[in-house]
């Protein structure tokens, strides 16, 4: 596959960089992701609404942002969350005075990452709140009960009535109430009949030779495969292909449509298709839906909202405003039509009426960061310079090592090399069962760890300020789901071991004080990553390698032998439907729910492949047991 860029990093700076020219009241901070609005805000305004997530979605979320819609966005890697403190700079970039809501994509990653950032702004003293947004229709409740359902398209439209909302002067509350009131009467559906690429990654092996004529429906933004593959040799294939996703909207479990009920239709580029096709989607779409379920849809959105990178495919959506009203119960005086009539500045947001013309002073946009998309850039925010003032100088760290921390560093490097070694495995394999970022995530939060090692920036003589770094490090270099779970668990390491001996100290008591300090942190800071995640054995994630390698050093076993559990733990993952993480939208319908995929085109989808992120996490700690041998 070509494409004009081929280096994702590259290709992320530049189209941040390009937003000030797009609309010059924008300002960005390319380091961090970020995207802001410098416009003065009017001064009856008290909350900012912000957005983010991966990046390859465009124009969300960095192009909706300005008078209207978003005060700011926060983009990560292609199809991997931006992590927490890259989330806090967005947070940041806000007026202080104003709360803050933060509406986040129904995705594990972006959930943590959110979740986190807004915990260490409440700790900075700002009000914080959030919606979490999942439309999709298309995969059973069953199918997706741990998980979720996925956000689509209803994101940017939440977006859309929460800046407006915002702008009218409501308070976050009834914002909230708004935004969570349009989110839960959202349903999208996806079709493409092919995957989108990410530059500069392999091409998945059916790429370029699937010359079949199925339609994939239901499929997610991150290539995640569809629900159903679509055979249809008649002449008009879109036509049935559109009832079927109209058909699944409308009786879905998720959002009910009364015959009163007023609608919004949303055709959404899914990124490559062209516009005649999606024009044409519209005119069938709007044709089924007045003939077939008599609903004349209030206005008809067409555009890109929600993209997936090149995907030559659609979606549809409705929102049904007469409950989404209901809900709210016209809070503020305001329905939901009026919001999403609102005047906004965001040229990206199809015109419904006139923008509004904002004169913004040249000077106030112009803070800009020069340097590269930079996801590893090491950032200090005021809670983290708290912490890290009082537990650990990164900078001056003693280059002279004693035996013991010697070793330490020798176990670090080892597992880092570790993940570099199984890379491509785990790229391979998430390409295959989730959204092929995994290897990237891991290898990111590896080399950035080498390179702090190398410079001398890691605390190796106490394992409390060690772990504490590691933390940070992984925060701000891997972001996903892996990021956000790494950065947790290496915090609560570093609390649990604050109590343990310098790891420097030379007496005979050493190796038996570590191993019974990390054994003793290693099962506290499960139990703490267990605030955070439901995953259990059996549930297909790295929680299928940290839980037997917990259980072991508990039993006495040693290293070695935990690490054997650990990677047991992992392989075993190749037989294990996901219920939790990307992975659980490429499962089959086990409860038979997809009645219509009569041709069974719907196999196993993970066929002996193993959870990366088991693996990975496999590698790192048979990395480390390699150097206790
Ligand atoms: N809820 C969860 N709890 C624990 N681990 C999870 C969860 N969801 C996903 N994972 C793990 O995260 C791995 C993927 O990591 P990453 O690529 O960072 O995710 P994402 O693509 O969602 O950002 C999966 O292979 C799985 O091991
Ligand atoms: O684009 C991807 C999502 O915003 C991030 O979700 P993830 O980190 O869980 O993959």
């Amino acid at each position: 596959m070509k494409h004009i860029f081929n280096d994702p990093n590259e290709l992320l700076k530049c189209a941040i960089n390009a937003q000030p020219t797009l609309n010059p009241s924008l300002a960005v901070d390319v380091a961090q992701g970020v995207v802001y609005d410098t416009h003065s805000p009017t001064p009856h305004r008290r909350v900012s609404v912000i957005a983010g997530g991966g990046s390859g979605h465009e124009p969300a979320h960095v192009s909706l942002v300005g008078t209207g819609i978003l005060q700011a966005s926060v983009s990560g890697h292609i199809f991997a969350s931006p992590s927490s403190t890259h989330i806090l700079h967005a947070i940041q970039r806000t007026p202080p005075t104003h709360a803050i809501l933060l509406i986040i994509n129904q995705y594990t990653g972006d959930k943590l990452n959110f979740n986190r950032a807004a915990q260490k702004a409440r700790y900075d003293g700002r009000v914080v709140h959030t919606v979490t947004v999942g439309d999709d229709v298309s995969l059973s409740p069953t199918a997706i009960a741990k998980v979720g359902r996925r956000g689509l398209t209803a994101n940017p439209l939440v977006c859309k009535v929460a800046g407006a909302a915002a702008e009218r002067g409501l308070d976050v509350e009834a914002v909230q109430l708004i935004s969570e009131a349009v989110a839960a009467n959202v349903a999208t559906i996806g079709a493409s009949p092919q995957h989108c690429h990410v530059p500069g990654r392999e091409r998945a092996q059916d790429e370029s030779t699937d010359n079949s004529l199925y339609v994939e429906l239901g499929l997610g933004i991150h290539n995640e495969p569809g629900a159903k593959k679509v055979v249809d040799n008649s002449h008009s294939p879109h036509t049935h292909l559109i009832q079927d996703m109209l058909l699944r909207i409308l009786s879905s479990p998720y959002t009910a449509f009364g015959d009163e009920d007023d609608v919004i239709l949303v055709v959404n580029n899914l990124g490559g298709l062209s516009l005649v096709e999606l024009y044409g989607v519209v005119g069938v779409a709007s044709e089924v839906l007045t003939r077939q379920h008599a609903i004349h849809p209030l206005h008809t959105l067409v555009g890109s909202f929600m993209t997936s990178l090149n995907m030559p495919g659609f979606s549809l959506s409705l929102l049904n405003v007469t409950r989404a009203d209901s809900v709210c119960g016209g809070v503020g005086g305001v329905s939901v039509v009026d919001l999403l009539y609102d005047p906004t500045a965001v040229t990206a947001w199809p015109a419904m009426s006139m923008g509004k013309n904002t004169s913004i002073e040249q000077e106030e946009r112009q803070e800009r960061v020069e340097d590269g998309y930079d996801v590893g850039a090491e950032v200090e925010t005021k809670t983290e310079q708290n912490k890290t003032h009082d537990k650990v100088n990164l900078e001056a760290q003693p280059s002279t090592l004693t035996p013991h921390s010697r070793l330490i560093a020798q176990a670090v490097h080892s597992a880092c090399d570790a993940v570099l070694a199984a890379e491509p495995d785990l790229t391979h394999w998430d390409t295959l069962v989730g959204d092929g970022d995994c290897g990237t995530t891991f290898s990111g939060g590896a080399s950035a760890i080498k390179a702090a090692l190398a410079a001398d920036r890691l605390p190796l003589t106490h394992p409390a300020p060690l772990f504490y770094s590691l933390s940070l490090l992984v925060e701000s270099s891997m972001g996903g789901t892996a990021g956000a779970l790494f950065a947790l668990y290496f915090g609560a390491l570093s609390n649990a071991l604050s109590g343990a001996n310098d790891v420097g100290e030379a007496n005979a008591s050493v190796d038996v004080d570590w191993s019974v300090h990390l054994t003793s942190a290693a099962l506290t800071a499960l139990d703490e990553l267990r605030l955070f995640t439901p995953a259990q054995v059996g549930d297909r994630t790295l929680m299928d390698a940290l839980i037997p390698f917990s259980s072991a050093l508990e039993s006495g076993l040693g290293i070695a032998v935990a690490a054997q559990h650990a990677r047991k733990g992992a392989e075993e993952t190749a037989f294990m439907v996901a219920t939790l993480g990307r992975a659980a939208y490429c499962t089959d319908y086990a409860d038979g729910s997809d009645v219509n995929d009569k041709d069974n085109t719907h196999n196993n989808k993970t066929p002996n492949i193993p959870d990366p992120g088991a693996m990975g996490v496999s590698a790192i700690i048979g990395g480390i047991a390699g150097c206790f041998n």
